[in-house]
C-alpha cells in the first residue's frame, strides 16, 4: 500500500518536472502580451532554426567539398519581390549557404525563362532553385514551377513534389507550410485529434498545409494528426464563424485584411496569420498587416502570431533548411 503511494508520488513528481521544463522550453519563443494571450515570436523561432542549421552545415562541410548552394531567379523589379529575395540571400549567407540571384527582365518569354531554369537544373554546383513568384502575366506560373528539377525544387511547387506530399512520400514541402508547422510545434501547441480550421485553399499554402495537418504521423512525411476544416472564398461568413469558433487552431492564408476577428475565436485557441497585405494608413503610409485582426484576437486566443514578425521570417528559415536537404541529397 505504502509502496503504491510512493510510486504515485514519484509519478506525480516526474509529471510536474516534465510540465515545468516544457514551459521553460517554450518560454523563450513567446512574448507575454498585455492581454491574456501570448504572442509567438517568429523572428526568434527563425533565429533558433537558423542557428541549428548553421551548426549542421558547419559539421556537414567537414565531409563535403563545397557549401550547399541556392539560386533565386527574379523576373522583373517588383519592390516586394526584390525585398523578399534580399532577405533570402541574407539568411543564406548567415547559415553558410552559397547564394546568388539571377535577375531577368520583365520582357523575358516563357521559353527563355525555362531555358534559364534548365541551365540551372544542369549545373552540378547548384543544389536549390527558387523562382520568385509572381512571374509576369504573359508567363504561366504552372509551367515555370514544373520546369524546375524536382530534386532542386526547394519551394516544393513542382507537381511531383505536390503529388508526393499528398501520398505521404518524402518530398520538398513548401517553405510557408513548413513554417506554420514549425511555429505550432515550437510553441508546444498540441495537434493530435485537435480541430484545425485552415482559411484559404491555395495550391502553395492552404491545400498542402491542410494535407499535412490531418496526415498520419508515422510516415516518411510526418503529419500532425488533426481534424481539418478547409474554408475558402465560397464559405458563407456565418459558416466560417461557426467553424472558427469550434477550432483549437485557426490558420489564415487568404490575403483578406482582418478576416479573422476576436469574436470568431474560441477562448484559449492558437491563431496563425499567414497573410501579408500592404495597406495605406490614414496618414498615407504603407503598412504591412495580416488576415487577423490582431488587437481583438489577442484578447481571446492563447497564442497568436504577429505580422510582421510571425510566419514570414520562419518561411525564410525553412527555405534554408530545404536547400540544405537538397545538398545532402545531391551528395548522397
Ligand atoms: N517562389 C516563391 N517562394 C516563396 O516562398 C515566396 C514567393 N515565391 N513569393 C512571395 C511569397 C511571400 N514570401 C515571404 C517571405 C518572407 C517574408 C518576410 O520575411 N516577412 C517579414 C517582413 C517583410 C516586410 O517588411 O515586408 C515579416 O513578416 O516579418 C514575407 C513573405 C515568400 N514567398
Amino acid at each position: 500500500m505504502h509502496y503504491k503511494k510512493l510510486l504515485n508520488r514519484i509519478y506525480y513528481f516526474k509529471k510536474c518536472v516534465r510540465k515545468s521544463s516544457r514551459q521553460c522550453l517554450f518560454h523563450n519563443v513567446l512574448i507575454q502580451s498585455e492581454s491574456k494571450g501570448c504572442i509567438i515570436n517568429g523572428k526568434r523561432i527563425a533565429e533558433e532554426i537558423q542557428n541549428e542549421l548553421k551548426c549542421s552545415i558547419t559539421e556537414w562541410l567537414t565531409k563535403h567539398p563545397r557549401k550547399p548552394s541556392l539560386v533565386a531567379v527574379l523576373v522583373g523589379e517588383d519592390p516586394a519581390s526584390v525585398k523578399y529575395v534580399e532577405k533570402k540571400m541574407e539568411a543564406a549567407q548567415s547559415v553558410g549557404i552559397d547564394s546568388r540571384t539571377e535577375n531577368l527582365p520583365n520582357t523575358i518569354t516563357e521559353s527563355q525563362l525555362i531555358g534559364k531554369i534548365n541551365e540551372l537544373n544542369n549545373d552540378p554546383a547548384v543544389d536549390g532553385i527558387l523562382v520568385q513568384l509572381p512571374v509576369p502575366k504573359h508567363i504561366s506560373e504552372r509551367n515555370i514551377c514544373n520546369a524546375v528539377d524536382p530534386l532542386k525544387d526547394v519551394d516544393g511547387f513542382h507537381f511531383s513534389n505536390a503529388g508526393k506530399l499528398c501520398l505521404n512520400m518524402n518530398a520538398f514541402v513548401p517553405c510557408t507550410v513548413l513554417a506554420v508547422i514549425e511555429l505550432i510545434k515550437r510553441t508546444g501547441v498540441e495537434t493530435f485529434g485537435k480541430h484545425v480550421v485552415v482559411c484559404g485553399r491555395s495550391k502553395n499554402i492552404g491545400l498542402p498545409l491542410s494535407i499535412l495537418l490531418h496526415s498520419d504521423a508515422r510516415n516518411e512525411l510526418p503529419g500532425l494528426e488533426a481534424t481539418v476544416t478547409l474554408c475558402h472564398r465560397n464559405t458563407p461568413p456565418e459558416q466560417l464563424e461557426m467553424f472558427t469558433k469550434m477550432a483549437d487552431i485557426v490558420i489564415s492564408a487568404t490575403g483578406v485584411v482582418h478576416l479573422i476577428k476576436g469574436h470568431m475565436i474560441k477562448e484559449g485557441a492558437c491563431v496563425i496569420d499567414v497573410g501579408i497585405n500592404r495597406i495605406q494608413t490614414p496618414e498615407g503610409k504603407v503598412k504591412l498587416v495580416g488576415d487577423v485582426d490582431f488587437d481583438s484576437v489577442v484578447k481571446v486566443a492563447k497564442h497568436v502570431t504577429p505580422v510582421p514578425g510571425g510566419v514570414g521570417p520562419v518561411t525564410v528559415a525553412m527555405l534554408m533548411k530545404n536547400t540544405y536537404l537538397a545538398a545532402i541529397n545531391h551528395f548522397r
